[in-house]
């Protein structure tokens, strides 16, 4: 938080990391598991700053409304979409509000603007778009001075109500993930979310990890647009759907014993496992073939791939150590895509934080009513 003369001219600033999906995404969305981690390697930053009148600021190029021509403007809104940040930190706010109303949390009536900035690869599965509203909660969180009364594990849920809000499908572990920090082993089991709206969410050291490498192309995949068919067919009651996603959610499970043994073959494998289910799933149109391609070219030097999250990036590992990364860095610039060294995010929970954890049911708050699965499925770019 930057101190910036009296106590109500505070800006505020947080920072939300990238999340790379290691094992079990997208199972998340189906009451499954995740190993998830945050990454250094992007961000997104929002600011708060006391204003006024309530103002949300578009980026000047992610909320573009100025083109060079009718061929850019067309370009632009086929490649990437006719929507930027703006609208997530629209949603943020009224999440925001309204469970605080619903909780009968008490708000001051000062208004506030709210801008960002992010460098994390447009629609890459990187998380980009949890990532601003994680921020802009966290910024909400400060300036409103209620961290303490609104418990860790109900964020991420609230966060994805933004995105639900617009019609975005999503799920929880890229909130969690972010809203964490670091490595995070999630449980998103029937019981425990319908009795509580959360999962159970478990810190683990990122010491655990071996190198990892994240690939990416200028190839933006709208994450709504490509769960909305499998998803239909998971709430249709479609049974390879169901026993697939149950698979998927298992190799989160045993990638967790595999991370605390340090048993980085087996990792590597569920991995691969990993990757092939959601081909299965979803089909190699839905994933795209620059996606595909993308983990083929990893595999065909043997290191293991998958998508980090429902398209876009691609989380690789070399289990035969550095000369294999040389080989694989070699192969994805000939392909023309970019390799960068995975640099893991240590926890991001302060203190305050921290206490709401430890802290059970503390002011008998509860959970968001909003249901995750009720939600209307819509695919809105
Ligand atoms: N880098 C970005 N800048 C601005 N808005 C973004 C960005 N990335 C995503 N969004 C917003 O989030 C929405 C959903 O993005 P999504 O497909 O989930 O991408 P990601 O994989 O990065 O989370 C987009 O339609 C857009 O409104
Ligand atoms: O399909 C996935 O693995 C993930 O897709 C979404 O993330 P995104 O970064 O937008 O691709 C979704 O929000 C996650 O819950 C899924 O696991
Ligand atoms: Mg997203």
């Amino acid at each position: 938080m930057e101190q910036n003369g009296s106590s109500s001219a505070v800006v505020i600033e947080h920072k939300a990391y990238a999340r790379i999906g290691l094992l079990g995404n997208p199972s998340d969305v189906y009451y499954g598991r995740a190993v998830s981690l945050t990454v250094e390697n992007f961000w997104a930053c929002v600011r708060l700053e006391p204003s006024s009148d309530l103002l949300i600021l578009p980026h000047p190029t992610h909320d573009l409304v100025q083109f060079t021509s009718l061929s850019h403007l067309v370009k632009r809104l086929e490649n990437e979409g006719y929507y930027g940040g703006v609208r997530l930190l629209m949603a943020t706010c009224k999440v925001f509000t309204s469970y605080c109303k619903e909780q009968g949390i008490h708000l001051h009536s000062k208004n506030f603007s709210l801008s960002y900035d992010t460098n994390i690869p447009r629609q890459t599965g990187l998380s980009g778009s949890s990532a601003i509203a994680c921020a802009a909660f966290s910024c909400l969180l400060d300036f409103y001075n209620v961290r303490e009364k609104i418990d860790v594990k109900i964020r991420p849920q609230l966060i994805l109500n933004a995105e639900k809000e617009l019609g975005i499908v999503a799920g929880l572990q890229d909130r969690v993930a972010q809203v964490y920090g670091g490595l995070v082993y999630m449980d998103f089991n029937k019981t425990s979310m319908n009795k509580n709206g959360y999962g159970n969410y478990t810190q683990l050291d990122t010491s655990l990890l071996p190198p990892l490498h994240l690939i990416y192309a200028e190839n933006p995949s709208d994450s709504g647009k490509v769960h909305s068919a499998v998803r239909q067919r998971w709430l249709d009651g479609d049974k390879f759907i169901i026993s697939s996603m149950e698979e998927v959610a298992n190799l989160a499970l045993e990638g967790k014993t595999a991370l605390l043994e340090k048993d980085y073959a087996k990792l590597a494998t569920l991995m691969n496992q990993n990757f092939d289910l959601r081909r299965r799933m979803f089909g190699d149109a839905a994933l795209g073939a620059v996606n595909i391609e993308m983990v083929e070219v990893a595999r065909r030097v043997g290191a293991a791939a998958k998508f980090t999250g429902s398209g876009g990036a691609v989380v690789a590992f070399c289990p035969d150590g550095p000369l294999q990364v040389e080989v694989l860095t070699d192969a994805c610039k000939k392909a023309g895509f970019t390799v960068v060294p995975v640099k893991v995010v240590a926890s991001v929970l302060n203190e305050i934080d921290v206490r709401t954890l430890v802290m059970k049911n503390w002011s008998g708050l509860q959970t968001p009513k909003t249901n995750l699965f009720a939600l209307p499925v819509e695919n809105v770019r």
